[in-house]
């Protein structure tokens, strides 16, 4: 190894750091006047967010990857948005969640997470205007809809303002550095079941399979207890202090969690954005074929559609529908208009950009 030489590249990290420095805080400092041409009003912009992010992946000429430029200029925007105003988003605690992760995932590490005990309460808190955002989960790729979620979305006057799409991996976790003698395994019932395969070849057939209110929640039980493990992920492995016995144990290798980001405020167009609706459709045969007419034929295409029971009886359901493109996008405004004369119900959950990270 040459000594000179790896001294000239030390000296030259050196000056570029110092010079990426001073431009951060140029940065940070128009950020702060932006805050003050905002005068108090909404500081964070999700549609300009997106539009940085997605910018800075198409200017990288790498050797760094697209997504790791992302994820830094993710951070470099949070440390400016707190300089106006710090943000607080609510998740579903204890900390260590995959909601945490979401919720730093797409708010950075200046965000200041707050754990809350349930996704009700975590909606409540923004809807009093204690906390600014709340980060929930709505669906997963093996197990599908998040009710609770979806329920509240008809209720919450809160309005979508973003997505967060998590890779999801699980892993066993134990106090003590082995397999020998685990009775009881904990997990939220979602994770147990994304790994049920595994559980069944790996696991002897008395190990008892115990569902708790989150993963979090089962990695500080199995810190609490020798004869137990939990399945959760990283972040509470680390938390709890526990071992990793077995790594990405999900039965599906792309097991994803998409989360949205609900706030009080309505989103401009990013350029690439989602519309998402709940509607109702009477109960008779091919009101639903009926219903998503305006959506054809306005050439709309629709990410998602799903079925959830209404609450008001039997054989009642309500749909939530997300469609490519914003509200204000002309296409968009005639589907809604066309859905709005078809149905007793419907309410538009809000326009937001597609997750970049
Ligand atoms: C600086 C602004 O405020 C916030 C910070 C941003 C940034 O650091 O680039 C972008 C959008 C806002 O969430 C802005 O609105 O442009």
């Amino acid at each position: 190894m040459s000594e000179q030489l790896l001294k000239q590249h030390r000296d030259a990290i050196d000056h570029i750091d110092a010079t990426i420095l001073k431009l951060l805080n140029e940065r940070a400092e128009h950020a702060r006047q932006i805050g003050e041409i905002k005068g108090g009003g909404v500081v964070y912009r999700p549609e300009r967010e997106a539009q940085v992010l997605t910018r800075i992946k198409s200017l990288n000429p790498g050797p760094l990857p697209g997504e790791s430029v992302a994820r830094l200029f993710r951070e470099i925007m949070s440390e400016c948005l707190a300089l106006e105003k710090p943000l607080s988003i609510a998740y579903l605690g204890p900390e260590g969640t995959f909601s945490q992760l979401a919720a730093t995932k797409h708010f950075g590490h200046a965000a200041r997470g707050v754990a809350c005990s349930s996704i009700d309460e975590a909606f409540r808190l923004v809807e009093s205007r204690t906390l600014d955002y709340v980060v929930a989960p709505v669906e997963n790729s093996t197990e599908g809809a998040v009710g609770r979620t979806l329920d509240l979305m008809i209720t919450t006057p809160l309005k979508i303002c973003g997505e967060v799409v998590l890779r999801i991996h699980h892993h066993l976790l134990r106090s003590v550095a082995t397999t020998e003698g685990i009775r009881r395994v904990y997990s939220h019932a979602q994770s147990l079941s994304q790994c049920h395969e595994w559980l069944n070849k790996n696991l002897p057939v008395d190990v008892e399979r115990i569902s708790v209110a989150s993963n979090a929640e089962a990695a500080r039980l199995a810190s609490l207890d020798p004869a137990a493990a939990a399945i959760a992920g990283q972040a509470a492995a680390e938390r709890f202090g526990l071992t990793k016995l077995a790594e990405n144990i999900e039965d599906e290798p792309n097991n994803t969690t998409r989360f949205l980001v609900l706030g009080h405020q309505d989103v401009s167009p990013s350029g690439s954005d989602k519309t998402s609706i709940v509607v109702s459709a009477p109960n008779r045969p091919g009101a639903v074929h009926s219903l998503l007419a305006p959506v054809a034929d306005n050439g709309v295409s629709m990410t998602k559609f799903e079925s959830r029971p209404s609450r008001v009886g039997l054989g009642d359901y309500v749909f939530f529908i997300d469609m490519e493109g914003h509200r204000t996008d002309a296409n968009i405004a005639a589907a809604l208009q066309g859905l709005a004369e078809k149905t007793a119900y419907l309410k538009i959950l809000g326009s937001y950009p597609v997750a970049v990270l």
